[in-house]
């Protein structure tokens, strides 16, 4: 893919962070792994990039609340992108100790102002977040309720989807109304980023 795409107005400074995370991941996967291994050749097109394209579909200030960052996709992708003069807070949560371990350290080296909260979803308290954003958690419904407990009215939660979005979308109904945005991702073609807003229990 032509990271062009994503990354066109980023300054030197902010790809430069990028590519420093990039080097952060590969050498913490070997111990915890952060990416899958047939992934760790690819961490720049499967995971930076794949994150930094929902960056844009997001309100321009307010809390970013990223759940189950594991390695920062795409919470901590964000905070960088956001750290070249963005007005968000960034709040990441993981169950998994050594992944936020991971993450504290890559936001300490990279200078970002980034909470992390080494806790399980369900055990944190209400954020009142203007984003939640989630990949690779869980199915739509599940983490619709994520989004119900933490966003405040008006927020909007962003979920990079694979190729049975359609089906989640569906089943979700069943028992949450919504309005839907698609964004086909560019990075996987039968990916897609689903954006949602003004949600209630069906
Ligand atoms: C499949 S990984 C995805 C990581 C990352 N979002 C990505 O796209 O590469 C799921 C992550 O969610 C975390 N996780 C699973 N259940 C969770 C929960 N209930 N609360 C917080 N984190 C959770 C796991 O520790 C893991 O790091």
């Amino acid at each position: 893919m032509n990271e062009d795409i994503c990354l066109s107005n980023v300054s030197r400074e902010t790809f430069a962070r990028l590519k420093t995370f990039e080097g952060l991941v590969a050498k913490w996967t070997k111990r915890i792994n952060l990416v899958s291994k047939s992934d760790s050749a690819e961490i720049w097109q499967r995971h930076i990039l794949d994150s930094a394209q929902i960056f844009d579909l997001a309100p321009r200030e307010g809390l970013w609340l990223d759940i189950g960052s594991g390695g920062g996709f795409p919470g901590l992708v964000c905070a960088i992108l956001d750290a070249d003069g963005g007005r968000r807070e960034f709040a990441l949560v993981d169950s998994d100790q050594r992944k936020c371990a991971f993450l504290r350290s890559a936001a300490r080296e990279l200078d970002l102002n980034v909470k992390v909260y080494a806790e399980r979803i369900e055990e944190l308290p209400a954020q009142g977040a203007a984003v939640l954003s989630a990949r690779a958690l869980g199915p739509l419904d599940t983490l619709l309720g994520f989004a119900e407990r933490h966003l405040d009215p008006g927020g909007v939660a962003l979920f990079p989807k694979g190729a049975r979005w359609e089906k989640e979308v569906d089943e979700a109904r069943n028992q949450w109304s919504y309005d839907l945005k698609t964004t086909t991702s560019l990075t996987n073609p039968d990916a897609t980023i689903l954006r949602i807003t003004e949600l209630t229990r069906a």
